[in-house]
């Protein structure tokens, strides 16, 4: 699967051009991306080029790596996003979040001219919530009355709980993360614009027609699914 998702993250160099701002993403696939371009950098392949992280662990890689680093309020437009996903449907919608990031993601992804998305063949789903939940960003004081509200839509949610952290994960914006399994989401879009009109709900993972461009790795090469 490392090798998948290294083809995938190589593939992504392949559409950045010099002086371009990029949206980093968050998580291991776009690990590799990110420390390809820094390399590229490094040797001068590419100038100019400045990237907008999605999270803590994008903008410390980022730095790692030699990639300059900018803020959403620095900047008139982001050229290109890349991230990687937890499911990807038919259609190119999404889930996103568990590495809960999925918050700052939307919000750079959704400003960027092409959000580009690197994943393995595992990713791909018939249906969204085919095999992951949808995470949910939630305000702590309202996670529990959250949880009880997504029975409306047949869902059973979870707190998420830290791995080396006692008590539930926090997140980079200082929330909680809701695990919400649904039986099948029929309409992601519809569902995504639901979850976020629950009152303290921050965002939601579902990323419902954002995506422009998949690169999925797999064995017998990288295929690219496009809008
Ligand atoms: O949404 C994310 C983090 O919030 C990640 O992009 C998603 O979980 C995919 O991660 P990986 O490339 O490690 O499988």
């Amino acid at each position: 699967m490392e090798e998948l998702k290294k083809l995938a993250a190589k593939e992504a160099l392949r559409y950045i051009d010099d002086d371009m701002i990029i949206g980093l993403g968050t998580g291991s696939t776009t690990a590799y991306f990110i420390q390809m371009l820094g390399k590229k950098l490094m040797t001068e392949e590419l100038e100019d080029v400045y990237g907008i992280p999605t999270s803590h662990q994008s903008r410390l890689l980022a730095l790692e790596s030699g990639i300059p680093v900018v803020t959403l309020d620095e900047v008139d437009a982001i050229d290109i996003a890349v991230d990687g996903a937890d499911e990807v449907d038919p259609h190119l919608n999404l889930i996103k979040g568990r590495g809960a990031a999925l918050t700052m993601e939307k919000i750079i992804e959704y400003r960027a001219g092409t959000f580009i998305v690197l994943v393995d063949e595992s990713k791909l789903v018939e249906y969204l919530g085919q095999r992951v939940p949808v995470p949910i960003e939630v305000i702590p004081a309202a996670w529990r009355a959250i949880k009880e509200e997504l029975e409306v839509f047949n869902a059973t949610a979870e707190l998420r709980m830290g791995v080396k952290k006692d008590g539930p994960v926090i997140t980079d914006n200082g929330n909680f993360i809701l695990d919400a399994k649904f039986i099948k989401i029929e309409d992601p879009l519809d569902m995504e614009i639901e979850l976020n009109n629950i009152p303290g709900v921050v965002e939601n993972g579902i990323f419902a027609d954002i995506a422009d461009i998949i690169l999925v790795g797999t064995k017998e090469g990288v295929k690219k699914l496009e809008r």
